[in-house]
């Protein structure tokens, strides 16, 4: 994938460098980037949200970060979270590619680990914005962390990925019932394929 970014797509471009993943997706063999289908629902809530604070849980080769950091203003920061270091240097090698390097803070490690964390190693107060796509299993728990940290304000915007495929049944049972959120559901297909998928859009409500 590294190789089709560095053959097919321009330096500093970030669009070509998602056009390019896109394309090795589709064509040569499929990976679990959020996908353009859902990509541009993520493009839609980035920029409705236009976040100066945002944190994604779940690099993988920073398909999803290279969108999300193309599309902020140029004080705003993106702290993406890596749990596995082969991804992790994938990622860092996609996003200086991109030429975004300096909106993008990569940290390896768990987000159980690193959540607690965040206030005093990187200076943030709350996340505007916060896109899940980690393990499925650490959505919900992640999600009450962040809440416990106090790194959520009234109005941060949760948006989590799989939410049917592979499916995070707690955190979408959690995240609909409980008063403290006002939640959506983005219908789409699990990336590169026809299968159902979508995303969950959720206001933190204080
Ligand atoms: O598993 C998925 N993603 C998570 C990968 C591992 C994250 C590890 N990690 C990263 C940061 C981090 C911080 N703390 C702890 C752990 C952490 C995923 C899977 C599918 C999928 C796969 C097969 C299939 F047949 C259908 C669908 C599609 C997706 O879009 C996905 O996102
Ligand atoms: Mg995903």
């Amino acid at each position: 994938m590294l190789a089709a970014v560095q053959k097919n797509a321009t330096r500093g471009d970030p669009r070509s460098v998602v056009k390019a993943i896109d394309q090795f997706c589709r064509q040569k063999e499929w990976a679990m980037n959020v996908g353009d289908e859902k990509g541009c629902i993520l493009d839609s809530v980035v920029t409705e949200v236009n976040p100066a604070t945002v944190l994604e849980l779940g690099t993988y080769c920073g398909y999803s970060t290279v969108r999300i950091a193309s599309l902020l203003p140029s004080n705003a920061k993106l702290i993406t979270l890596e749990f596995n270091p082969d991804y992790a240097a994938i990622a860092r090698q996609v996003i200086a590619w991109a030429g975004l390097e300096d909106k993008v803070q990569l940290v390896e490690g768990a987000s159980g680990d690193w959540i607690p964390k965040m206030k005093e190693k990187f200076g943030i107060e709350t996340f505007d914005l916060v896109f899940l796509d980690h393990w499925k299993d650490r959505y919900l728990p992640d999600t009450k962390l962040m809440e416990e940290c106090g790194l959520l304000r009234k109005g941060s915007i949760l948006l989590a990925d799989n939410v049917i495929c592979p499916g995070t049944p707690d955190y979408l049972e959690y995240i609909r019932n409980s008063p403290r959120y006002k939640s959506q559901y983005f219908k789409s297909h699990l990336e590169y394929t026809k299968v159902e998928d979508g995303l969950e859009k959720s206001v933190f409500l204080g």
